[in-house]
């Protein structure tokens, strides 16, 4: 039997969480509330917009740093990044390792008026109805934790919701998996999910194989400008940044900073 990864212990929390949840509110129930929801806002639009978008993500701990920054207010930090001219923001709603949670999606949506991301694990439609309910545009689909069959339904069930699927991948293979499942909106992520270690690289190496018009995420790793500068010179349309944001000290400014050299003419462009 092979060990458990980082993944698959996370999985099992969230598996044990969902049915928690789900047994206090059936899903009769939040797909009624996800249905009364305010309509979605178009992120795939948002992330066409001019120069190098910045999601910003709202990340209290992780599974490789441990605890990351004590955020009293999600809401203010939210409206800093925004603010910053974050081009949307990325909500860790993961609990145990992550320290997240929906309270901190309900207090980012009502603050804001881009785009948001519930970015967990999530491993059935439950999930999805759920971020939708509490005012979610966008969530995360991770390839390496999905059977193809339920990648594809999932990313079918987001798409009806007139949500945004971010479908995460960390190989070659993954992302071909993204593509046949019907992926528009592909994420690199920088992190190997078994080691936790981050290789920038990863993006270069993947991005390219992503039909054109295909929109790029390049996840993790990014900690100033030249990072952000890298990914744009493979082809990113955005960068989703945690750490560098929530340990900055002044996360307006942060953000700032690099929208300020996504958007400069001398920025490179994605190729479409
Ligand atoms: O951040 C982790 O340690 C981690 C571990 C296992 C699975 C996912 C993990 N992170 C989620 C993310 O994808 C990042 O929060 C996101 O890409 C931002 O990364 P960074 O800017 O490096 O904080």
């Amino acid at each position: 039997m092979n060990t458990p990864t980082v993944l698959d212990s996370i999985i099992d929390g969230v598996k044990a969480d969902v049915a928690a949840r789900e047994a206090r509110l059936d899903f009769a129930a939040v797909k009624a509330a996800a249905a009364a929801a305010k309509a979605p806002i178009d992120a795939n639009a948002a992330l066409r917009e001019t120069g190098i978008g910045v999601i910003a993500e709202v990340k209290r701990a992780s599974p490789s740093r441990g605890a990351l920054a004590n955020i009293a207010d999600p809401a203010a930090l939210a409206k800093a990044y925004e603010s910053g001219g974050a081009r949307m923001i990325s909500v860790l709603t993961e609990e145990r390792r992550f320290g997240g949670s929906l309270d901190d999606l309900d207090a980012v949506r009502a603050a804001v008026d881009i785009p948001v991301l519930r970015k967990d694990f999530i491993v059935g439609p439950y999930q999805i109805h759920e971020a939708r309910a509490h005012g979610a545009d966008v969530i995360l689909l991770i390839v390496a934790a999905l059977e193809q069959n339920v990648l594809a339904s999932l990313l079918d069930r987001t798409e009806s919701l007139g949500m945004t699927a971010l479908v995460e991948v960390h190989t070659e293979e993954e992302a071909d998996r993204a593509l046949q499942a019907g992926a528009r909106v592909v994420g690199v992520n920088a992190r190997n999910l078994k080691t936790l270690e981050v290789d920038t690289d990863t993006f270069a190496r993947i991005a390219p194989g992503l039909p054109t018009e295909t929109i790029r995420i390049a996840e993790s790793g990014v900690r100033g400008t030249a990072d952000l500068l890298a990914y744009a010179g493979a082809g990113a349309d955005a960068v989703l940044v945690g750490e560098g944001l929530v340990t900055s000290g002044d996360p307006r400014a942060a953000v700032r900073e690099l929208v300020t050299a996504g958007t400069h003419p001398s920025c490179p462009k994605p190729v479409r």
